[in-house]
């Protein structure tokens, strides 16, 4: 009996904005070979380009897979985001594609949420101003603005992974912590959920933001949220760069509206370390610039180069799809002596009786078979006799409503 998967050596990876080794051991580990390690994101065009024969690709926040990229890679399985936010991907194109996507949840919230409270210590002892004045031969030596975290009131905005770590962190700290949320959350500790954003603007010393980006969340701290809050007041965002206008930022800042703000997502961000980074905010010492470094710690990336990495293999090996943001999730045991058909098909009357036609009318038998759609596609895993299984694909690929399908063992 001759193996009907494409051979691993065929399979192409292509790896990109410098994912931790931990990624390519994992891989290497489950026999591929072909892979290629990038150190930066791809310009449109030649992303489109290598994507021709690529079947799975790992990447970071800044590259960006949308549907125009999405609609020329045709062997294009899945999509590793080797990070938590997927924004960078279209989402939807690809589930009209067939192809699942998969991200690293929680591998680096902690890094976050220490970056966070550490940049809120600083601002609040004016360190980034006193460190360029020092920079420049001065010397600030003064209590002015310069106060302890204990006992202030911390906001958080976006109550999720790395918003409750935070207030957890924060109360250990001796802070109070406020949330806002569009859910209604257990609050953890002493932690209170506040009535809405302008309640938590208005009362709170440090906003901090960590919500993902959506159209719900773009720009929205502007010139009216940032008069909202209270004098003095410290603006911290390491979420998305969509979520905050950054000019009136730079206008309160001057006008020593906010005491500092740390920022580490900027609506537009330089694709790798060698391009220039453009912003309004430079030259403003009370203002800590970071370039979009929130989880870039050996640990967290260690991590996340272990997960998604095996979230990719799972899926190539035997199509396990579990928590894929944009598949329905399929585990299913591989069984001796079987091959599996994977089968991604739009989520359309009649093409479950189509897909099980194929096998009544071929005369194959099925083993097990396994269906989870959602509200556009539907993923079925059939296990079948070995015998029939390059029948099988054949067929399968010619129902219209095929969006990908491949054989497995
Ligand atoms: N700077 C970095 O390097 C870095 C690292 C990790 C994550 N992030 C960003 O941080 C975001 C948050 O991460 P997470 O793991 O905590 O996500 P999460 O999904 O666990 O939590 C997000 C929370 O925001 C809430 N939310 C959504 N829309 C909202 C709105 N309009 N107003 C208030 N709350 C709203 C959600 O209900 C959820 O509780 C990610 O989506 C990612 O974009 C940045
Ligand atoms: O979504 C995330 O996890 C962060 O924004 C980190 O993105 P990065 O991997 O590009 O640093």
């Amino acid at each position: 009996m001759s193996p009907t998967s494409l051979d691993k050596s065929k399979i192409r990876f292509l790896l990109l904005e410098g994912l931790h080794p931990s990624a390519l051991q994992v891989l290497q580990a489950a026999g591929y070979s072909n892979i290629e390690s990038l150190s930066g994101a791809l310009p449109q065009a030649e992303l489109i380009e290598r994507l021709a024969d690529v079947h799975f690709i790992g990447i970071r926040s800044r590259t960006q897979l949308n549907a125009e990229v999405l609609a020329h890679a045709p062997k294009l399985v899945a999509i590793g985001c080797f990070c938590i936010g997927t924004n960078q991907v279209d989402l939807q194109a690809a589930q009209e594609h067939g192809i699942a996507v998969f991200n690293a949840p929680y591998s680096n919230t902690r890094s976050v949420a220490e970056l966070v409270l550490a940049e809120a210590i600083l601002l609040l002892r004016g360190v980034p101003e006193k460190n360029a004045v020092a920079h420049r031969g001065g010397w600030l030596k003064s209590a002015d603005n310069a106060y302890e975290i204990r006992g202030k009131t911390l906001g958080i905005v976006g109550y999720g992974s790395i918003g409750t770590q935070l207030s957890v962190l924060a109360e250990g700290l001796g802070m109070n912590v406020l949330f806002h949320d569009v859910v209604a959350k257990l609050p953890l500790g002493n932690a209170r959920q506040a009535a809405n954003l302008n309640e938590l603007l208005a009362a709170s010393d440090i906003v901090t933001l960590h919500v993902p980006e959506l159209p719900s969340t773009q720009w929205m701290i502007g010139a009216p949220e940032i008069a909202a809050m209270k004098p003095g007041a410290i603006l911290i965002n390491a979420s998305r760069g969509t979520v905050v206008q950054i000019e009136p930022l730079a206008d309160a800042l001057r006008a020593k509206k906010l005491l500092g703000a740390a920022v580490d997502v900027f609506p537009v961000e330089p694709r790798s370390n060698q391009d220039e980074f453009v912003s309004p905010l430079r030259g403003l010492d009370n203002v800590i610039l970071t370039p979009h470094i929130g989880g870039s710690t050996l640990e967290a990336q260690a991590n996340i180069g272990l997960e998604v990495a095996d979230k990719l293999v799972k899926y190539s090996d035997n199509g396990t799809t579990t928590s894929s943001v944009n598949f329905p999730e399929v585990a299913l045991p591989a069984q001796r002596g079987k091959h599996r058909i994977l089968h991604v098909h739009r989520n359309v009357p009649g093409v479950m009786s189509e897909i099980n036609r194929v096998f009544s009318d071929n005369q194959i038998n099925v083993a097990a078979q396994y269906l989870q759609t959602n509200e556009r596609i539907g993923y079925v895993v059939i296990d079948i006799d070995a015998a029939s299984s390059a029948l099988a694909l054949e067929k399968l690929a010619q129902i219209p409503a095929t969006l990908r399908c491949r054989v497995l063992f």
